[in-house]
């Protein structure tokens, strides 16, 4: 599709970086069936259940390490069990280039987390800090399917003020530095928004972090 007006890469904060476009159709298309073999079971994609008892309206995967309301751990402890399956390093490789990309300092340790969100129509998340991590590495995020609106404020409280961004599939959003801490969230999808030609029903978010944490605890 040719747009009007280009997206221009933008910083909605302090740190915090949309970077327009930035996965090819063919990235798109690989990364979308990479997701779909990591969705199966073992440690496939769950329905994640908050300390409270609601569940969350996406549904969630991990590699690397498997993030739980509100922790990291080696196995699905919520869920089946299993082992997480492994972080591939190309994903490390994607996010370090991201990163330089948004113009922020290089992470210092490998990224080691991939968290898979899959949106169905209706699905949002709300404001909410990525503060599970013992790392300040930015935490890097990928479109796949519907667009978005992504919300993004401070560090300081969960209201306003802040920003929305409309995230398309092939987007990355980098954010980092003063905005690391900051909260952020998605309050509604666009369903029948996906290109076409993805063959995607919804939206996939993946998101890629450094933990922090050393690979034999
Ligand atoms: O779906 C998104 O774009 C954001 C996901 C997110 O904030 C998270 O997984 O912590
Ligand atoms: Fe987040």
């Amino acid at each position: 599709m040719t747009e009007l007006f280009a997206r221009p890469p933008a910083e909605v904060a302090p740190g915090a970086v949309h970077l327009p476009g930035r996965l090819t159709a063919e990235q798109q298309r690989g990364l979308l069936a990479d997701c779909r073999r990591w969705a199966l079971p073992p440690a496939g994609l769950r329905t994640v259940t908050m300390p409270r008892g609601g569940t969350m309206s996406v549904r969630q995967l991990s590699l690397g390490w498997h993030w739980y309301p509100y922790g990291y751990a080696r196995t699905v402890v919520d869920g089946d069990g299993a082992p997480v399956k492994p972080f591939p390093p190309e994903l490390g490789a994607l996010a370090e280039q991201l990163v330089a990309e948004a113009g922020l300092p290089p992470a210092g340790a490998p990224y080691d987390v991939a968290l898979i969100n899959f949106y169905p129509a209706g699905a949002r998340m709300g404001m909410h800090r990525d503060s599970d991590e013992r790392s300040p590495a930015p935490v890097v995020s990928l479109s796949l399917g519907d667009s978005c609106v992504f919300r993004f404020g401070t560090p300081e409280s969960r209201g306003r003020p802040w920003r929305d961004t409309e995230l398309r599939s092939g987007d990355a959003f980098v954010f980092g530095a003063a905005s690391r801490l900051a909260y952020h969230g998605v309050p509604r999808t666009r369903p029948g928004t996906a290109p076409a030609a993805l063959g995607l029903t919804g939206r996939l978010n993946i998101t890629l972090r450094v933990s922090g944490l050393s690979p034999a605890s």
